[in-house]
């Protein structure tokens, strides 16, 4: 029964006394599409899910083709799956409201926030999957959008999100978010700036993974760096089967 603890998807919640901030969009790119959001968390939020995440950080795994997951050595940070309380729930919304008006609640997997210390990194990779067992109908589909926040970044050098495959316009415009100190033909890396997150579509139209969504948390070269990951499966998940695979501290 551990997971039941980790959901309470139906437990009174009041949307409006959600403290929403006055977030900022720019699409980066259209195909796949990306759309960076400036402001989409709150300080007090960031602090919050720090808080309450700060005894839950385990070594983060990576998907396997026989449905689990494993630690490797392509992936070095440490995960921590939030509670869905309030504060949370408000973040959710938020994601649900960005992506329309019949995206539910349930299609959400529970947000994890990830930390990185110096020398951490995760390789280039695509949130969805290619493996059968990964996106069962169980575990709601394939991993439609993913938005991936920064909730800290504390005197850090490196440590962005680097999308190899992407191009933008060069432009000093963007030099806000993005690194434009990266070579050109590294395609896009955005600054790890709390607060700030970016959002893409990993899955097509026709229901196929998106390969130009590829990318990578770049290797934290000095200080810390926390971001959060919110998925939106294709299709409601069983409750069950969400967020399970980092659980293994709450067994007595
Ligand atoms: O750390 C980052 O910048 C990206 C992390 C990421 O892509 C993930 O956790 O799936
Ligand atoms: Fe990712």
């Amino acid at each position: 029964g551990a997971s039941s603890s980790k959901q309470s998807l139906f437990a009174p919640f009041s949307p409006e006394k959600c403290d929403n901030p006055p977030y900022r969009t720019q699409i980066i790119s259209k195909n796949p599409l990306v759309i960076y959001i400036a402001n989409f968390l709150t300080d007090k939020e960031m602090k919050h899910v720090q808080e309450v995440a700060k005894d839950d950080f385990l070594r983060s795994k990576v998907a396997e083709d026989d449905g689990t997951s494993t630690l490797a050595q392509s992936r070095t940070s440490q995960s921590a799956v939030l509670t869905r309380d309030d504060t949370i729930r408000c973040i959710e919304d938020r994601a649900l409201t960005f992506q329309g008006f019949d995206t539910k609640r349930e299609h959400l997997e529970c947000i994890q926030l990830v930390k990185y210390g110096t020398g951490e990194k995760y390789n280039a990779h695509t949130d969805w999957f290619e493996a059968e067992l990964q996106k069962t109908s169980e575990m709601g589909g394939n991993r439609e959008t993913s938005f991936f926040a920064y909730v800290a970044a504390s005197n850090i050098t490196g440590g962005g999100t680097n999308f190899p495959l992407l191009e933008v316009p060069r432009d000093e415009k963007w030099c806000e978010y993005i690194d434009c100190d990266e070579p050109w033909e590294n395609g896009v890396t955005f600054r790890p700036i709390p607060g700030s997150a970016v959002f893409w579509q990993n899955i097509r139209e026709d229901g196929s993974g998106d390969t130009s969504t590829l990318h990578a948390g770049l290797p934290v070269t000095s200080g810390l760096k926390i971001g959060m990951n919110i998925w939106t499966r294709q299709w409601p998940m069983n409750p069950e089967h969400n967020a399970d695979y980092e659980d293994e501290d709450d067994e007595e």
